[in-house]
């Protein structure tokens, strides 16, 4: 095999705590991850010498930023031989929307260039790898819905409801740094366990980084109050995507029609189980 194209699909926080704060910076999190069965597309073609190449290029990010190619330069070392990648991104998820779009194709590319090398480095290296990248990437590598704890990369296997969603995304880029670094955000969310998340259940879920989000974007603010005046509706990571959750189809079509001139919408499934996993035939 010397060519293969994947999924990267995007995720949700269906909840997310912060109960402390590091002493590197980072911030302790609890949270609830959840796939989409919608993404990015991966192309990659097997390269017989060490170059690297991406097209197209994401505008505002130097090609050897960017988090596949920084993937495919962290998986180099571990092959035997010169070998390199041509790699084509199909971009669908807004940059710094909450959804993960740089983490998952980072994980994408980590799983499918340790299968086209044959590096079998095993999904707990290669989550391990991931880390280095960001601290999301973990749980795409595994790919099953999870409880997060620590800066995200402890997870626990959960399966969660899975409702249609509908995800708009207000048009900006939310900085997750300006975010954490605010004074105001909460970061003192007495732990909770995991049975007890579950139990509360979707009604309950709340996002801690929501308030901040909300004064300092007024944009995210908008979709919102927009959106919850529809259907019950939650910030996905730092934003600047909100989610709301419907129980069929038509509802969801029904939302989408409505979304407003200028916010970009789509509509998609949770999944407990990542696409990307699925296209590999892992579980
Ligand atoms: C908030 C979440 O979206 C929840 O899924 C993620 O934890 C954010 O993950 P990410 O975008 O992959 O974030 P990273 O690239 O690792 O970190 C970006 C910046 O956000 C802050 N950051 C991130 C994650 C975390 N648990 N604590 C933090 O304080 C740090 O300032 C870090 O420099
Ligand atoms: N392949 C990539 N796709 C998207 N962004 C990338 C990529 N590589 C590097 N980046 C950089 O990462 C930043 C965050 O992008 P990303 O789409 O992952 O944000 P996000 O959805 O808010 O992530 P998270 O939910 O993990 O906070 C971008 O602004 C960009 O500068």
């Amino acid at each position: 095999m010397t060519a293969l194209t994947l999924p990267a699909p995007a995720k949700l926080n269906r909840m997310l705590h912060i109960t402390g704060r590091r002493d590197d910076g980072y911030h302790e999190l609890q949270t609830l991850f959840q796939f989409l069965d919608h993404g990015d597309t991966l192309t990659f073609q097997v390269r017989e010498d060490n170059q690297v190449t991406l097209s197209p290029s994401l505008s505002g990010v130097v090609d050897e930023d960017n988090l596949i190619v920084r993937a495919a330069r962290l998986l180099q070392p571990y092959s035997q031989r010169p070998l390199g990648a041509d790699i084509q991104l199909q971009k669908r998820l807004p940059m710094g929307g909450g959804l993960g779009g740089g983490s998952s194709d980072a994980a994408t590319t980590l799983l499918a260039l340790d299968r086209l090398w044959g590096l079998e480095l095993g999904l707990e290296r290669l989550a391990e790898l991931g880390l280095q990248l960001g601290a999301d990437v973990p749980v795409f590598v595994r790919g099953r819905a999870a409880w997060a704890e620590g800066i995200g990369e402890r997870l626990t296997p959960v399966s969660l409801d899975t409702p249609w969603f509908v995800v708009i995304h207000p048009g900006i880029e939310v900085s997750t740094p300006r975010v954490f670094g605010a004074p105001q955000l909460t970061r003192n969310t007495p732990p909770i366990s995991m049975a007890r998340a579950l139990q509360e259940g979707p009604e309950a879920w709340r996002n801690d980084c929501e308030p901040v989000v909300r004064q300092l974007y007024p944009e995210v603010n908008d979709a919102l109050g927009w959106l919850s005046g529809l259907a019950p509706t939650l910030l996905t990571g730092t934003g600047a995507c909100v989610f709301c959750r419907l129980t069929s189809e038509d509802e969801a079509s029904s939302i989408l029609g409505r979304v407003r001139s200028g916010w970009t919408a789509f509509m998609a499934h949770g999944c407990n189980t990542s696409p990307l996993h699925q296209a590999l035939g892992l579980f």
